[in-house]
């Protein structure tokens, strides 16, 4: 823990939207960027169904933009205005903190590290002005730059809170995309620390629930528990050539998503979940990894989804939610952006070569003008 009155200590407002499009997730922390010393409170704004069905289309489209377009505009403002309504709600819970920073992640549409790019959409400049607090933002551009993958980031934040932690551990978080953070054993004070996304999350998931049921997502996993693992369609997702790809990796929200619903077009629903299910399991399980983790803990709206849950535990043994450390598992991201913004303030590294590709240790983020 960091001293309480130490000059590095700031209080950080993280801001994460992830692919799963379904908000915005707030956190207030108080940290030096190495540590977190105190937990501020933490909140979802949702987007509503029509800036989802935007984004959506957005994401669908993106690869097409040039990122002038008029609805594209329109669509980064509302997003934005959205994040405010998201700080105002937060500084609301705790009106005696002022808060000196705010990291804002934004929305990605695009994720294409194999040419050096991913874009999230996000006005810097217009959250600044409205909440009257420095912005860092565009955290993904300097890794790329660096030929790294640009993702996934939150590997600090997983290190910093198990710095106790002696043995190897990995932590997931299952959002839209899945990852993983891979902390090798103590050994001489050190550990290596490795990073990848597995594959799919929620998304495709996500997308099968809403296609057959109108809703957003396999509430409790309630589809899925009814249905049976088609083992011949998982043994032809599970034939990407990603997935035997070393670490470290990344994906985009897409990337599975032409081939997958092709695969499981013809199942019912409840097969279809149960599959979908098991190839984010069977995705994470064969992960090639330089050690294998003695414990498992998992971050993230996944580990809402009891089915998708047992079959972590059933495949690879010892695994819990981030909330059995005493973590908030829906915060963390959030909280990774606010830890990630003081890092930049301090000039401290965010990635590293075994946990995106970056040539060299990078500081992630740029503040706003
Ligand atoms: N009760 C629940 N039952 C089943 N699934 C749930 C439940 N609650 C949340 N989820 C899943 O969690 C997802 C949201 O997870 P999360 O907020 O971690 O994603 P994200 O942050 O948008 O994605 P990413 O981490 O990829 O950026 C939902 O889309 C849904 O699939
Ligand atoms: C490009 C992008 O937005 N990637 C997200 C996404 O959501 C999960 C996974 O894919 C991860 O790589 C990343 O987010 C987290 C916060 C990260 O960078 O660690």
């Amino acid at each position: 823990m960091p001293e309480t009155g130490s000059a590095d200590l700031r209080w950080a407002i993280g801001l994460m939207s992830g692919t799963s499009l379904d908000g915005v997730d707030a956190a207030l922390v108080l940290t030096d960027g190495e540590r977190i010393a105190e937990y501020g409170p933490g909140l979802t704004l949702p987007y509503d169904q029509m800036l989802r069905d935007r984004l959506r289309l957005l994401l669908d489209h993106a690869a097409e933009l040039s990122g002038t377009e008029a609805d594209l505009k329109d669509v980064e403002r509302a997003v934005t205005l959205r994040h405010v309504e998201a700080v105002t709600a937060l500084r609301n819970m705790v009106p005696t903190i002022v808060p000196d920073v705010i990291g804002f992640h934004g929305q990605t549409i695009l994720h294409q590290p194999d040419i050096g790019r991913s874009w999230q959409i996000g006005d810097g400049a217009l959250l600044q002005e409205q909440c009257g607090i420095p912005v860092i933002y565009d955290f993904r551009a300097r890794d790329l730059d660096y030929g790294g993958e640009g993702a996934p980031l939150v590997p600090v934040l997983h290190a910093a809170l198990l710095e106790r932690e002696e043995k190897s551990v990995a932590v997931l978080n299952i959002g839209g995309v899945a990852n993983v953070t891979l902390l090798g054993p103590v050994q001489d004070g050190a550990r290596q620390v490795w990073a990848c996304d597995t594959g799919p999350g929620n998304a495709l998931l996500d997308d099968w629930a809403e296609r057959h049921t109108g809703v957003a997502c396999d509430t409790d996993g309630a589809l899925a528990r009814k249905g049976t693992v088609n083992r011949g369609v998982l043994e032809r997702l599970l034939d990407s050539p990603y997935l035997k790809r070393p670490m470290p990796k990344s994906l985009d929200r897409l990337s599975f998503h032409g081939s997958a619903m092709e695969a499981v077009q013809a199942l019912s629903p409840e097969d279809g979940a149960a599959t979908l299910v098991a190839f984010t399991v069977e995705a994470i399980a064969r992960t090639p990894m330089d050690v294998t983790p003695d414990r498992w803990f998992v971050a993230g709206g996944g580990r809402h989804n009891p089915v998708l849950m047992d079959r972590l535990r059933s495949r690879l043994g010892n695994v819990a939610s981030v909330d059995a450390l005493g973590w908030d598992g829906d915060a963390l991201e959030a909280q990774c952006f606010a830890l990630l913004a003081v890092r930049y303030l301090r000039r401290l590294p965010s990635s590293w070569p075994q946990t995106t590709g970056t040539r060299q240790a990078c500081v992630a983020g740029r503040a706003v003008a």
